[in-house]
């Protein structure tokens, strides 16, 4: 569904994203984790053509669907403030052919609905673009931290929604995530990123076995839950 080959993107003479292939399937979900500016954005942002000017790129991204890639945004600042959320959303329905049965299989509170942008917490503005981002996919959907401040709770259920979409529906997921945890719980693959480079290609069970590059070990065991099994084996 995507292919990208030896993709790489320069500003000036420093090098952001050093050369990487890879690509996603129909119906396959990949997470890609790397620490705070790995890289991550520049590289969904290449995915969608949406690079910022002056920025070089190189090597190549494949796909056949067009226009019909759908980000579901990290910030909020993509949504008109001067609209409610139901009038922007509903102009996103409106151009889908399966918008009714998509807003049914993905549905958005009215308290988040009836908001403008300025009276949304950071949560509701996530579920906000993140609807939006699902009422539109149909072949490639990319997902920038979709549960960055997240509860637990909602995250999980955005994630089994990313997961539908793939699984039910063959669209081709990509996750990006600092949460490498939550990424296993969805992603058929995980892409790691450090300082711009390609770590590796690795899969939940390479991971959990430790069968994976040491920088993806060192991303596991700084989850918060492994902080007290590292200070607990140093005492
Ligand atoms: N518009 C821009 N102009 C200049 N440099 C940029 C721009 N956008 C990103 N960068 C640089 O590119 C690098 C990668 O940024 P990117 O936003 O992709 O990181 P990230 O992995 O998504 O980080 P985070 O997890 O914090 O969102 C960083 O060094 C960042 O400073």
């Amino acid at each position: 569904m995507l292919s990208v080959d030896k993709l790489s993107i320069q500003s000036d003479d420093i090098c952001l994203l050093s050369p990487l292939s890879f690509s996603i399937a129909k119906g396959e979900v990949l997470g890609v984790v790397g620490a705070s500016g790995s890289g991550k954005s520049l590289l969904a942002q290449a995915l969608l053509g949406q690079v910022p000017n002056g920025f070089n790129l190189s090597g190549q991204v494949l796909h056949s669907c067009g226009d019909r890639r759908v980000l579901a945004a990290q910030s909020a600042s993509v949504l008109d403030p001067l609209r409610r959320i139901s009038s922007q959303l509903s102009y996103a329905l409106s151009r889908v052919p399966k918008g009714a049965t998509r807003k049914k299989r993905f549905p958005l509170a009215a308290d988040i609905t009836r908001c403008y942008r300025h009276q949304l917490s950071g949560g509701m503005a996530k579920r906000a673009l993140l609807a939006q981002a699902c009422w539109q996919a149909s072949e490639i959907m990319i997902a920038d931290e979709p549960c960055c401040g997240l509860d637990t709770q909602a995250a999980e259920t955005i994630y089994q929604h990313l997961a539908y979409l793939a699984r039910s529906e063959n669209v081709a997921v990509m996750v990006i995530s600092h949460n490498l945890r939550q990424l296993l719980t969805v992603a058929d693959r995980i892409l790691v990123l450090r300082d711009g480079k390609l770590v590796e290609i690795t899969t939940s069970a390479h991971i959990h076995s430790g069968n994976c590059d040491s920088y993806t070990q060192s991303l596991w065991a700084a989850l918060p839950e492994h902080w007290g099994r590292t200070n607990a084996n140093a005492a």
